[in-house]
């Protein structure tokens, strides 16, 4: 069977699997091949049966019948239940890649005994738009058949890259979080715009036209960061006064720190999913504030 066959369950309707069904049935999937399952709220169900045409069922034995590939799609702290909520459903030929953060293949197969096909991914939001960074990893007793499936999903929306497993806390808090620190930032600089008198729109076109340019230039000059930035910054002009700025407030300090931070977070969210049911994982999650 062709790859474009792939048929796809997940499990979990949220942010995450909105964007992945997108950037699917951007690239041609047919919206039949790909069926959906929530905790609870139907009218999440079916905004998005409306919106892409996939099917949707409460019912995970009917959303898992005939997916090849079956991605879960839920918190962190969801993941024990949901990952045994599926177990009885799945034949053994099946792929299950888990999106989550901090969740480790390990403690996937522990809840998912007799499964070999077991893959990590953390791709990001922009799959919405075929532009995601996938970083991708395969359990060891997953088949190169089943690897190259899931890869094949991800490279529809956007880009992979294959990594050992102990590289999923700094992907996470690099790629995975990573369009949220780019937000905060053109954020920051809609609000100096708003200072500075410029109409909303011109300065939201401005912005983002120049997001998007930097970003083009980081892909198509293969120039570094640093000597892109050489080249912005005129002596005594006006980026350097800006740039003075944000060193002299550490913000090349400040971003360090915080992806750092989010990689400890990815390896703390592995406690989730531990040992000792779902129920000890909920404990843990409300004392870590999950
Ligand atoms: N939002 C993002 O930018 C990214 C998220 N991720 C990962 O994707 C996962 C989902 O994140 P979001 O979509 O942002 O969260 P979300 O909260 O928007 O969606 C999660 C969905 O899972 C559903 N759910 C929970 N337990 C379930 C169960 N037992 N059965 C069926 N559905 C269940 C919830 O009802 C909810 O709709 C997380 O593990 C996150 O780490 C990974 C990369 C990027
Ligand atoms: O914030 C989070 O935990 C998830 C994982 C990467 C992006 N969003």
């Amino acid at each position: 069977m062709a790859q474009s066959d792939t048929t796809v369950a997940l499990i979990g309707a949220g942010k995450m699997a909105e964007c992945l069904i997108a950037g699917w049935i951007e690239a041609g999937l047919a919206p039949q091949a790909i069926a959906v399952t929530n905790r609870r709220n139907d009218q999440r169900l079916a905004e998005l049966a409306d919106r892409y045409g996939v099917r949707t069922a409460r019912d995970k034995a009917a959303v898992l019948q005939g997916a090849q590939v079956v991605v879960m799609a839920v918190k962190p702290v969801d993941m024990a239940t949901a990952l045994e909520q599926v177990a009885p459903h799945l034949g053994a030929e099946v792929a299950v890649v888990s999106v989550a953060a901090g969740i480790r293949l390990e403690a996937m197969a522990r809840r998912l005994p007799g499964q070999p096909h077991l893959v990590r991914a953390m791709p990001n939001t922009a799959s919405r738009l075929r532009q995601a960074v996938t970083a991708l990893c395969a359990a060891p007793t997953c088949s190169p058949a089943a690897f190259d499936r899931v890869r094949w999903l991800f490279d529809q929306v956007g880009t992979t890259v294959e990594v050992g497993e102990e590289a999923f806390d700094a992907v996470t808090a690099l790629s995975g979080s990573g369009p949220a620190y780019v937000y905060l930032l053109v954020e920051a600089m809609l609000e100096a715009a708003r200072d500075l008198g410029l109409p909303d729109g011109v300065a939201r076109d401005l912005a983002v036209g120049t997001v998007v340019g930097a970003g083009s230039m980081l892909r198509h000059t293969g120039l570094s960061p640093a000597e892109l930035r050489r080249q912005v910054t005129s002596p005594n002009g006006t980026t350097a006064a800006a740039i003075a700025v944000l060193e002299e407030m550490a913000m090349p300090a400040a971003v360090r720190r915080a992806v750092n931070r989010a990689a400890a977070r990815s390896a703390e969210l592995a406690a989730l999913v531990a040992d000792d049911g779902p129920d000890h994982a909920r404990a843990r999650a409300a004392a870590m504030g999950s």
